[in-house]
């Protein structure tokens, strides 16, 4: 039960076919305990597959998983109890009122939080006593994670957790990652919003076609190169462009140069690439999830 050196999620070649298809290739993964690790990736890339093994709820065809030390497989009620899990499509509670889930799961873990507190802490406190079925998509999302963190876990994993919220609500929903993450827990995220991994994620892990492309610190993805700024200026009216890693000295290298009196540098930009960008420069590179894998094409 005691946490070790060992780290809260490892992967190592994992595999998964459904028929033919290839969902996960060779992934691997490392979640440090305390971490926030965000998956990113394009529809069908394998990321759902990924978790929903971790979870324990599909069998790996091959590779070597351990969640909290444990063969998710295998592993029993107290493991299941260390781990919270938010998932992208839900069983219907539809006649239970928001209260008496979220009481009815505290009493499934050991150690839970408490339950109002829980409501409060998703924004439900004014539905608590509305029938899940009259709940809109956003605020059933909302009991979705109250449910994923009334047993207080130690690692838990969030399957596109803010799909459907406002805006309003999916900034609500960061700060309550983000008090998660100050008391201890470990989070693994899968999300299609760059803004939302941008935020909250220590590391961005991005998939295609089954396995790892790419990861890194949100600030840092891509490397070098595809972070390098862009600086745009024109000279008589004509469009310059030039990649550089010392944006501020080439623009004052441009302002002696050009020679202006007032020492502007006509129509000049400096554009720096946004996780956005890098990501979609990655996910270009590496194909999308359901181009014929190449081994498949040979
Ligand atoms: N139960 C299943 N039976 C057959 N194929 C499946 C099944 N679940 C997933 N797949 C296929 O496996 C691949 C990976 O799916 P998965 O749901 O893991 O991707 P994802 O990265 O989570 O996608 P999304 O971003 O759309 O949620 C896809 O091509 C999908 O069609």
């Amino acid at each position: 039960m005691a946490t070790t050196d060992a780290p809260a999620v490892l992967v190592e070649g994992l595999h998964k076919r459904y028929g033919e298809k290839r969902a996960v290739d060779g992934l691997d993964l490392r979640v440090e305990h305390g971490e926030i690790v965000a998956v990113l990736g394009p529809n069908g890339a394998g990321k759902t597959t990924t978790v929903e093994t971790l979870e324990g709820f599909r069998r790996a065809d091959a590779g070597h998983v351990r969640v909290l030390g444990a063969d998710p497989a295998r592993a029993g009620r107290a493991w299941r109890s260390r781990i919270g899990v938010v998932l992208q499509d839900n069983h219907d509670l539809a006649e239970a009122t928001v209260r008496e889930i979220v009481h009815h799961m505290a009493g499934f873990y050991p150690a839970p939080r408490d339950p109002e507190q829980v409501i409060d802490a998703v924004g439900l406190r004014e539905k608590a006593t509305t029938r899940t079925r009259a709940l809109s998509g956003g605020q059933r999302r909302r009991l979705d994670v109250a449910l994923g963190v009334v047993g207080d876990p130690e690692l838990l994993f969030l399957d596109e957790p803010t799909t459907g919220f406002d805006p309003q609500a999916r900034h609500e929903f960061w700060d309550l990652v983000e008090s998660l993450r100050d008391e201890g827990t470990t989070i693994l995220l899968t999300t299609h919003y760059l803004e939302e991994a941008e935020r909250l994620a220590d590391r961005v892990v991005v998939v295609a076609r089954g396995h790892v492309v790419a990861q890194g610190a949100p600030a840092e993805l891509g490397g070098r190169q595809a972070r390098r700024a862009r600086v745009r200026w024109t000279v008589d009216g004509a469009p310059r462009e030039e990649a550089t890693d010392t944006p501020t000295a080439l623009v004052a290298q441009l302002a002696s140069r050009l020679g202006r009196p007032d020492g502007e540098v006509p129509g000049l930009q400096v554009l720096r690439p946004t996780l956005e960008d890098v990501y979609l420069g990655l996910i270009g590179e590496h194909g999308t999830a359901d181009a014929p894998h190449e081994e498949a094409a040979r």
